[in-house]
């Protein structure tokens, strides 16, 4: 029998990096970032799998070395993931011929100075920014992002006219909670970008737009952040969107003599309805190859 070797790709996940900006000295004030690195290669690597040969395998520990070296000798572009991630990517496809295509993924956790301290940090868990950055023999892709941004509103979101067949029970409602953990990938048009300011423009564009748009359902929730987000970010050509709606269904207090008009809820965490959704500029503005999960890039 013969066989034939699909796609492939191998890397280091998950380099947990924390660099510390020390220039004017111990005493001085300090700057941090927090990355989590993964790196996959794709490449000329069908020997290490058929024959055994590795002989072009650079290992996954070099791998894992060039992120922490790069922490240091790139740290002005690590400033930003996108900036370590792109110089990362580049560094593998120009340098190790074998190497055609490259990933590199980064969370970067978000810490604040404590108090105005110089040294002292509070991480913020309001969010972890994200980073995909994918350069293919012909093309380079910035997709940033953002994920577990928790939002909610009280009010000013109604869910009714929907299609109904027989296993259809739920009730129509003028009023509820509505809830989300936002997880958002947007791609940008090009590398030359200010990644910090771009980075919060599309934050506010998104925490603004769920807060102040009236809705009817998530799905156009979902298009307003997306479409505030265009409207926001010149670089940003499409944005993936990746919701839960985190159910909070009001308890019935009848039975011990209670109204509730809308004020006490129960927030079930599963199952959830999962609304996704890509709002781009125009038809042609899609490029699914830059985007993560997907292998064959
Ligand atoms: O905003 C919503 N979108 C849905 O598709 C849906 N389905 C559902 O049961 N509740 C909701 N809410």
């Amino acid at each position: 029998m013969s066989y034939v070797l699909g796609h492939n790709q191998y890397g280091k996940a998950e380099v947990h990096a924390v660099r510390v900006y020390r220039d004017g000295g111990r005493e001085a004030e300090h700057e941090i970032v927090d990355y989590n690195v993964s790196v996959a290669h794709q490449g000329d690597f069908e020997d290490a799998h058929v024959t055994g040969d590795q002989a072009k395998v650079l290992t996954t520990d070099a791998t894992k070395n060039t992120v922490n070296a790069f922490m240091k000798e790139h740290g002005d572009e690590a400033r930003e993931p996108e900036g370590l991630a792109l110089a990362l990517a580049r560094h593998f496809v120009d340098t190790v011929p074998q190497i055609t295509s490259c990933r590199v993924n980064v969370e970067a956790f978000p810490w604040e100075r404590a108090h105005g301290t110089p040294h002292g940090f509070v991480r913020n868990k309001d969010y972890v920014r994200t980073v995909t950055v994918t350069k293919t023999p012909d093309a380079e892709y910035v997709v940033s992002g953002l994920k577990d941004l928790t939002v909610l509103k009280t009010t000013d979101s109604e869910f009714h006219g929907f299609y109904e067949d027989k296993y259809t029970t739920l009730k129509p409602t003028k009023d509820r909670i509505m809830a989300t953990d936002v997880k958002a990938q947007w791609l940008h048009n090009g590398t030359d970008v200010d990644w910090g300011k771009s980075f919060s423009t599309v934050l506010d564009a998104v925490t603004s737009s769920f807060a102040n748009a009236y809705s009817y359902a998530l799905q156009q929730t979902i298009w307003d952040m997306g479409t505030a987000v265009l409207d926001a970010a010149d670089s940003v050509s499409e944005i993936r969107f990746s919701c839960p709606n985190n159910h909070h269904f009001v308890i019935d207090l009848s039975p011990f003599g209670l109204e509730n008009e809308f004020e006490v809820h129960h927030a079930d965490d599963r199952p959830y309805g999962l609304i996704e959704a890509t709002i781009q500029r125009d038809e042609s503005s899609s490029n699914s190859k830059a985007f993560d999960p997907g292998q064959a890039w």
